[in-house]
């Protein structure tokens, strides 16, 4: 599986500054943050799925957009997986003909540009040679980390989460993991701001760390903008057993 990061900043602030989306293969979004933007139409085009982990704004924010771009163009839904939380979100405060239309019934019922399918934490969703598994992650709002997993290794992505025992035991249950992604919103400074927002702090992310087994590649997201240094280097200075380093917009792992 090849997997690009389309954005994985905290929030934005230029061009290097995008927000959560990864484009696995050439057909699947996993967040759809405002990453999505930089892709031409024609790749728009080619989206079949959209893993959503939560349902704030950074992670959301071009369904509705891609939906309208390409859904003429296309002759199969789009569909997004979510739990079902998620869902009723969505359809409640985004796709409700206020904030965008519901795609659901557009242009018709039977035949529309947008589906929305349930997925539950734990059960394995294939897609051809490929599956992807929702992990229990623990947010402000209902949220899910994602194993992806291409036949030839695995990978896991935390979305946004704070702590979570469940996703530490879930992330060792994965039996071939290469990849770990995940966040570190804060520098330990804003500790308070990272509970509150339920999220990880470089001290956080070390401690969780030491908990993983095995030895995955280890890839930091979701820093908000203009504290990448500082969040780096204080993950450095807690000096975790596994090695990280800042994912980078732009950057593909294959795996
Ligand atoms: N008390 C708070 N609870 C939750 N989010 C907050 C709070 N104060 C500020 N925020 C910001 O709101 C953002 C919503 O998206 P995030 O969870 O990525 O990050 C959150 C924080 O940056």
């Amino acid at each position: 599986m090849r997997l690009k990061v389309l954005g994985c900043s905290g929030g934005i602030g230029g061009p290097e500054a995008r927000t959560t989306a990864f484009l696995a293969d050439d057909d699947m979004l996993i967040d759809c943050g405002t990453g999505v933007g930089d892709l031409a139409l024609e790749e728009l085009a080619a989206i079949d799925h959209i893993f959503v982990t939560h349902s704030h704004m950074d992670h959301i924010a071009a369904i509705p957009l891609i939906v309208d771009a390409v859904g003429e163009m296309r002759g199969a839904p789009i569909t997004v997986y979510a739990i079902p939380e998620v869902l009723r979100i969505l359809r409640a405060h985004v796709f409700n003909w206020l904030i965008w239309p519901d795609f659901t019934a557009i242009p018709d019922r039977r035949r529309p540009f947008l589906r929305m399918q349930p997925i539950k934490v734990g059960e394995e969703i294939r897609l051809g040679d490929r599956s992807i598994t929702p992990l229990p992650a623990l947010h402000s709002v209902p949220a899910v980390a994602y194993c992806l997993d291409g036949g030839t290794g695995q990978l896991v992505y935390s979305g946004d989460t704070t702590y979570s025992p469940e996703l530490v035991t879930a992330i060792n249950a994965c039996r071939d993991l290469r990849h770990l992604i995940i966040e570190s919103a804060f520098p330990d400074e804003q500790h308070g701001l990272a509970l509150a927002s339920r999220h990880l702090s470089p001290t956080m992310v070390a401690a969780f760390l030491d908990e993983i087994a095995g030895n995955p590649q280890v890839h930091i997201s979701h820093i908000k903008p203009g504290q990448g240094e500082r969040v780096m280097a204080q993950i450095a200075a807690a000096g975790a057993r596994l090695h990280a380093s800042a994912l980078r917009q732009g950057q593909v792992i294959e795996f």
